[in-house]
């Protein structure tokens, strides 16, 4: 009697929204396929631990989109220091992201909300190469 079916008190993350660990898993996969497959991008990955670099993006993008795990967004900028990467090559990669999300038919405004969080990481990203 006191149940109302439909009614929820919590607010429903985008995380959750888009199909949750499966979903991201699969737009990690996707990511780094397109990246990998370009002849621009793909030399910067020559050597990279790929299992681990994508289990980290994965956890980035659960993190912007308020799933479960966490990742330190501040690990960014030495994680990509000395690797020279230009805003061309970093507009590249944003472009594949949200290319990924819309891919796997993620709602435009959380394409974008995920785009902001991109814009806002670029100045770690981009950095001149070590001289
Ligand atoms: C567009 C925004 C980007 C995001 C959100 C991003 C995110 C990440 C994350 C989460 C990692 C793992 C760092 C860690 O181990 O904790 C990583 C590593 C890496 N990223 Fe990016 N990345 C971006 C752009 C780029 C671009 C433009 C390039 C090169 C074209 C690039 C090349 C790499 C490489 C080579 C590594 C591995 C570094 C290593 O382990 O030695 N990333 N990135």
């Amino acid at each position: 009697m006191s149940d109302s079916p439909g009614a929820t008190t919590t607010a429903t993350s985008a995380y959750e929204l888009i199909g949750g660990a499966p979903s991201v898993r699969e737009a990690v996969d996707r990511l780094y396929t397109y990246l990998l497959a370009d002849e621009q991008l793909r030399e910067y990955f020559d050597g990279v631990d790929l299992p681990r670099l994508k289990g980290h993006m994965a956890m980035l993008l659960s993190h912007v989109l308020g799933g479960p795990a966490t990742y330190p967004v501040e690990h960014l900028g030495s994680a990509h220091a000395g690797l020279g990467v230009s805003p061309a090559h970093y507009e590249r990669v944003v472009q594949y992201a949200a290319g990924v999300l819309f891919e796997l038919h993620v709602p435009m405004d959380i394409i974008l909300q995920v785009g902001q969080v991109l814009a806002s990481v670029q100045p770690l990203i981009v950095r001149p190469a070590a001289a």
